[in-house]
C-alpha cells in the first residue's frame, strides 16, 4: 500500500459561531463497532506531519468565537458528555455517592432555573474503580447514567492478561455498563501490534455487553504516529471508544494527540464503515479546556459526534469551572471556585 499521509487541513479563516446540537440530543441506537482481523496495511505506512498538526491544533480556538447564550449552550452541552470521575487511592463509598448526587444534579437550582434548561440536564457517566461500582450502581439508579468502571491493572497495566481479564468480568458483575481497559503500553512501542490486538479483542470479549473504552496513555507512547497505529489498532480490535490518558501519565490529554487520535476515527470509518467514540482524558480543568475539545470534534468529526455515544470527556474537575463561568453569564459575576467545589 502507498505511504499514508495523515491529512491535516491547514486552518482557514475564522467562521462564524455555529450552534452545538441540543444538549438534549442523543442520536438513535448506533451499531456497535465489530471491529475487523488484524489489517496491519491500514497502519503500517502511516505517517503524520508534526508540525502541521500543531499548527492545526494551535489555531483551533482561534476559528471560532463562542461568545454569551452560545458559549452557556456550548458549556451545558459539555456537561452532558462528561464521564465524571474519581479515581484516587483514597476513594471512598461517601465519596464515589456524593459523585453521582453531583452527577444526576450537575448544576445548582437557581442556575437552572435561571437557564431555562427544558431537559433533565446530568453528565455523560460516573467512572470509578472496580470496588466503587456497586455503591456508583446504588447511587445512580433510576438516573439512566451509565457507570463506567477501570480495569485491567489501571493505570499501569502491568498484571498478567487472566487477572486484568477476572478483573473486566468483576466490574462488569458488579453492574458497570462501561469498562476502561488500558492497553500495555510496550506492545506499542515494540510494534507487536499483534499482541497489542489479541489482547484487546480477548478484553473486548470479556466485557460481553458492557461498552469497551481503550486507553493509549499516549504520553507513553513515544510518537504521534505510534498513536495512530495504536489506535487504528484498537479499533481493528473492537474497542467502542479510544480514549487518551489514564490521568497518572506525566502528559495526558493533548489537542494534538486528539487530532491524530480523530483522524484515525474517520480513517476507520471510511476503511471499516463503524463510528468509533472518542474520550479524551487527564488534565482537564477548565470550561475553556471542554470548549477547545468541543471544538476539535465539530470541526473534525462534526455534530454527529457530539453526543454521549461517540464523545465524553474524562475528567474529575471541570464541571466546577463550567459551573462558575454559567454563574457568570446568568448573573454577571464570578462566585468563587470553592462554591463549586465538588467535581
Ligand atoms: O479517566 C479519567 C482520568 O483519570 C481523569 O483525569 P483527571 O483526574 O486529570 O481529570
Amino acid at each position: 500500500m502507498a505511504e499514508q499521509v495523515v491529512k491535516i487541513r491547514a486552518a482557514s479563516t475564522a467562521e462564524p459561531v455555529a450552534e452545538p446540537a441540543p444538549a438534549s440530543a442523543h442520536g438513535a441506537e448506533l451499531a456497535r463497532n465489530a471491529g475487523t482481523p488484524l489489517k496491519p496495511e491500514w497502519f503500517d505506512n502511516a505517517r503524520v506531519n508534526l508540525s502541521a498538526v500543531d499548527r492545526r491544533a494551535a489555531t483551533l480556538m482561534t476559528r471560532r468565537t463562542v461568545k454569551k447564550e452560545w458559549q452557556a449552550a456550548w458549556l451545558l452541552k459539555a456537561i452532558t458528555l462528561i464521564d465524571l470521575t474519581t479515581l484516587a487511592g483514597d476513594d471512598t463509598e461517601e465519596r464515589v455517592a456524593r459523585l453521582c448526587a453531583k452527577a444526576r444534579h450537575p448544576l445548582r437550582d437557581d442556575l437552572v432555573e435561571a437557564l431555562g434548561l427544558d431537559f433533565e440536564l446530568k453528565v455523560g457517566a460516573v467512572c470509578v474503580y472496580p470496588t466503587m461500582v456497586p455503591t456508583a450502581v446504588r447511587s445512580l439508579k433510576g438516573s439512566g447514567i451509565p457507570v463506567a468502571s477501570v480495569a485491567t491493572g489501571f493505570p499501569t497495566g502491568l498484571m498478567p492478561l487472566r487477572l486484568r481479564l477476572e478483573e473486566i468480568r468483576y466490574a462488569v458483575e458488579e453492574g458497570a455498563d462501561e469498562i476502561d481497559i488500558v492497553i500495555t503500553r510496550a506492545h506499542v512501542l515494540e510494534q507487536n501490534w499483534q499482541a497489542l490486538y489479541d489482547e484487546i479483542a480477548q478484553m473486548r470479549e470479556a466485557c460481553g455487553k458492557a461498552h469497551l473504552k481503550a486507553i493509549l496513555a499516549t504520553g507513553d507512547l513515544k510518537t504521534l504516529r505510534n498513536v495512530y497505529k495504536a489506535s487504528m489498532v484498537a479499533m481493528q480490535a473492537g474497542a467502542d471508544f479510544i480514549k487518551t490518558s489514564t490521568g497518572k501519565e506525566d502528559v495526558n490529554a493533548t489537542l494534538p494527540v486528539g487530532l491524530v487520535m480523530v483522524r484515525a476515527i474517520r480513517d476507520y470509518r471510511e476503511l471499516a464503515g463503524f463510528d468509533v467514540g472518542f474520550k479524551p482524558a487527564g488534565g482537564i480543568r477548565t470550561a475553556k479546556d471542554a470548549l477547545a475539545w468541543l471544538t476539535l470534534m465539530k470541526e473534525e468529526l462534526g455534530n454527529e459526534w457530539l453526543q454521549p455515544d461517540l464523545f465524553r470527556l474524562g475528567a474529575s474537575g471541570v464541571l466546577g469551572d463550567i459551573s462558575r463561568q454559567l454563574e457568570h453569564f446568568v448573573t454577571g459575576r464570578y462566585s468563587s471556585a470553592d462554591r463549586h467545589a465538588v467535581a
